[in-house]
């Protein structure tokens, strides 16, 4: 990641121009209160990374926001749009490469971005000439027609975000977009998505277990813990608040009690579970 730089944290833009707005979001299954009381708003162009060990409700957030998951308490916006009055028109404004493989292991490369061209209505003659644009954006050009079951982690997930990028979405929406994968395949993917956002100033929306990541890659972080909002803002900001030379890991085991250790790191058991998972329904 040497060498990636964000613009800093943005001003807070009025209402109507925020690209997500949420406000005392909250969500139970059953007793469980997974989600409690959250609120936040992101800036259009911004990248804005959400935290949280394992179970702090970092996923059930976002289902919230991209109309997966029924809004029962609390209000949201999406540019403006409602998830729970209009999802179909929010859905056309994102695009969401969730934790678990959305990609089919025994097409290609180009036939699963086809897939997802025709799923969001992208118009039949603009089809191959955006499936093409985005599998290039995404340094597959060369393997485009080869099955993905022989593609490396990395390449899995640089296709599943070409698959999210067809639709030419407003906001991406990324659940721990490079997990698992080696430093060099998190690199890559990071790459891809920084030269996309310089390109096009699309609003990114990302959880993440990688600090370094995170410190590097996000404009502004919030720490969720046990479902709520711990703290909120840039990272530079959380760590100077913190004191000189605290790293953001550091800021977030003070706001949890919690540390990430290897698993923060390197990928833990956690991640090696997930990534055989992916490669078994690929193989
Ligand atoms: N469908 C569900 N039914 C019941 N409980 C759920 C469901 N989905 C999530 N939960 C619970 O809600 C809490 C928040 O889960 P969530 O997946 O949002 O956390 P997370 O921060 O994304 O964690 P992870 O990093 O492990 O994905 C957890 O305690 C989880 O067990």
């Amino acid at each position: 990641m040497a060498g990636m730089t964000t613009p800093g944290p943005p001003t807070e833009p009025p209402e109507a121009e925020r690209a997500v707005d949420c406000r005392g979001l909250s969500h139970r299954f059953g007793d469980h209160l997974a989600v409690d009381d959250v609120s936040l708003w992101i800036a259009p162009g911004e990248v804005f990374g959400l935290l949280g060990p394992n179970g702090a409700g970092k996923t059930t957030t976002i289902r919230l926001l991209t109309t997966l998951l029924p809004l029962r308490q609390g209000r949201a916006r999406v540019f403006g749009l409602d998830p729970g009055r209009r999802p179909m028109r929010v859905r056309r404004l994102l695009g969401y490469v969730p934790q678990e493989l959305s990609a089919d292991g025994s097409l290609t490369g180009r036939e699963n971005v086809m897939l997802f061209a025709r799923l969001f209505d992208v118009p039949r003659a603009q089809r191959w000439e955006r499936v093409t644009e985005v599998l290039a954006a995404m340094e597959l050009t060369e393997a485009a027609d080869r099955v993905v079951a022989g593609y490396s982690g990395g390449m899995v997930r640089r296709l599943e975000l070409a698959q999210a990028l067809v639709n030419r979405p407003r906001l991406l929406v990324l659940d721990e977009p490079t997990i698992g994968l080696d430093p060099v395949a998190r690199s890559g993917v990071w790459e891809r998505i920084t030269e996309l956002r310089a390109a096009t100033g699309m609003t990114v929306l990302m959880t993440t277990h990688y600090m370094d990541e995170a410190d590097a890659l996000c404009d502004r972080v919030a720490l969720m813990h046990r479902g709520r909002l711990r703290a909120l803002g840039a990272p530079a900001e959380l760590k100077d608040q913190l004191g000189p030379g605290a790293s953001l890991e550091d800021v977030f085991r003070h706001y949890t009690g919690d540390h990430l250790g290897d698993a923060g790191r390197q990928g833990g058991l956690r991640d090696v579970r997930r990534t055989r998972r992916t490669a078994g329904r690929l193989g």
